[in-house]
């Protein structure tokens, strides 16, 4: 049998670098490598879109928007890392509903989610289905993330910039409410209402923690989110006790751990989990299983 021919356009970037990586490990599959000094060059990357059978876009948005038309004209099918489709195109999180994989598989074109959306959906979905929670909501998150979530420029400006004090401690940013990431929380989780999000990003390279509190009773908030992930591989639910939650505790993992912690009446659940893994070369490489018909977790660690 051929083996699926792979292009990653964006491969010397931070998440296609990975993605990169990970896949020259599998021997079921064939990279279509391209020189550095051709990365940009748009008649050179057309002529790997074209051999290729899915392609992984690990660019900045407009790059991503260029990237498909390079590709147009052909069958390869597409899943984009940036956050340009991810409200038009199918959503790269198989966990969603039961029909999900399905919409995943049959897709030429889906969207991997944004990083810390993916920790927002996978607490604020389910309870909303269960009508645990109503769609208009005011939901109010906040995310920790590693630096590496920024990219070359901002893994550059933690790393090359040893003496500046300020990096050695936790920023908020977003601070215009308008993150880029508001739009897919808001319409995947089927929310009304456009949820406030602060997300803070500090000094160490990956992992991540989203935390949403409520004012509902926490054991009725783990029964749902443990049932809504009682068969998923990569997700687990637990009722915890802890007194302390790291926000690398997930690194280099591509699992995604829901902790419920609370009484009867307040509730906070974080999702621990990788920035680059379930939160982005975790979770493309997982949709690709699922699109070329591999075993689902093959590769995920
Ligand atoms: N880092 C993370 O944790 C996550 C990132 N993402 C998303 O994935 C995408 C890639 O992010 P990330 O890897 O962090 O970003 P990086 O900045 O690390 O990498 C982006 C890569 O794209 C290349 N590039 C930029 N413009 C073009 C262009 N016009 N044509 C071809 N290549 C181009 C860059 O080239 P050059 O080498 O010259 O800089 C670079 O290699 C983004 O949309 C990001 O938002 C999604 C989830 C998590
Ligand atoms: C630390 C940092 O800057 N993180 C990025 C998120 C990285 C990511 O997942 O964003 P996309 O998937 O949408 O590209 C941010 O908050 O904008």
């Amino acid at each position: 049998m051929n083996k699926p021919k792979i292009y990653i356009d964006g491969q010397a970037g931070t998440t296609g670098l990975q993605i990169l990586e990970r896949l020259k490990e599998r021997e079921d599959l064939e990279l279509i490598l391209i020189a550095q000094a051709d990365r940009k060059d748009p008649e050179k990357r057309k002529e790997c879109f074209a051999k290729a059978d899915l392609a992984f876009l690990c660019l900045p948005d407009q790059a991503a928007i260029e990237a498909v038309s390079l590709a147009e004209g052909t069958s390869t099918k597409i899943i984009d890392a940036s956050t340009a489709h991810r409200t038009s195109w199918v959503y790269g999180f198989p966990e969603l509903d039961p029909d999900q994989r399905k919409k995943i598989k049959e897709a030429k074109y889906v969207a991997n989610p944004g990083c810390h959306a993916t920790g927002f959906i996978s607490i604020v979905h389910p309870l909303i289905q269960a009508n645990l929670i109503k769609p208009d909501i005011s939901i109010h998150a906040f995310s920790l993330t590693g630096y590496s979530g920024g990219g070359k420029s901002m893994i550059q400006q933690y790393e090359g910039d040893q003496e500046n004090d300020l990096l050695k401690s936790p920023a908020i940013y977003g601070l215009s409410m308008q993150h880029k990431h508001i739009p897919e929380m808001q319409k995947i989780s089927g929310l009304s209402r456009k949820p406030l999000f602060t997300p803070i990003v500090d000094d160490y390279y990956n992992g991540m923690l989203v935390s949403i509190q409520f004012e509902l009773d926490a054991r009725q908030v783990f029964e749902v989110l443990n049932k809504a992930y009682q068969d998923q591989p990569l997700i687990e639910v637990e009722f915890g006790n802890n007194s302390f939650l790291y926000a690398n505790a997930m690194r280099n993992t591509d699992h995604l751990k829901l902790y419920v912690h609370g009484n009867e009446e307040q509730t906070i659940v974080c999702a621990s989990f990788d920035n680059l893994g379930k939160g982005a070369c975790g979770a493309a490489i997982q949709n690709m299983n699922i699109m070329l018909g591999f075993e689902e977790t093959k590769g995920l660690r």
